[in-house]
């Protein structure tokens, strides 16, 4: 058996195991943004509140966002990896990889604003939290119309 009998063989499992791990991921990248309003809605009224508000960020990033975009690439390379899968002179490989960077960077945004919580920092309204809340919900439309019509 060569290595790419090897990765048609574990086809199945990586495609399921992509689905596992990008559900979970995206369920982070929806909630962590709505986190952050309630967070910079509360500071005035509950300050109490904040190292509460931080812990979860924390807890979310750390135990289920960050495993979640790990395996959500590792399996998602492995199948780039399957010959045969990718036709690179379609558009929809094209869409989806930009899509999935960017969704990448948006979750590095996220790290980069809890960062700031955690030390004392609260620049932003609510309002551009909810605004940036529309970039994952965006990205995911056009990475699944991607990755079903195949255009
Ligand atoms: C993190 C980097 C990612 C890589 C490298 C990647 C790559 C891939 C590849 C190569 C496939 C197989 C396509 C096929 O079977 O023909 C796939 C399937 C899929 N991906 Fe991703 N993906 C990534 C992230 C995502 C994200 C963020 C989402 C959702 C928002 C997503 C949703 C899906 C879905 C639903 C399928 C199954 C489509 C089908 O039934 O064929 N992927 N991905």
């Amino acid at each position: 058996m060569d290595l790419s009998d090897l990765l048609f063989a574990i086809y199945p499992y990586a495609k399921s195991l992509h689905i596992m791990a990008v559900i979970s991921w995206m369920a982070g990248l929806f909630y962590l943004p709505r986190l952050f309003v309630y967070h910079v809605e509360q500071a005035e009224n509950v300050p109490e509140s904040l190292p509460i508000f931080v812990m979860m960020e924390d807890k979310l990033l750390r135990i289920i966002m960050r495993p979640a975009m790990y395996v959500s690439w590792a399996a998602g390379g492995l199948m780039v990896l399957t010959p045969g899968l990718v036709d690179w002179s379609s558009l929809w490989p094209w869409s989806k990889g930009l899509s999935v960077l960017a969704m990448t960077w948006f979750h590095h945004w996220l790290l980069i604003r809890h960062r700031e919580f955690a030390s004392g920092v609260n620049s932003r309204t609510g309002r551009s939290y909810r605004m940036m809340n529309e970039v994952p919900t965006l990205l995911m439309v056009i990475i699944v119309v991607s990755v079903i019509f195949k255009f």
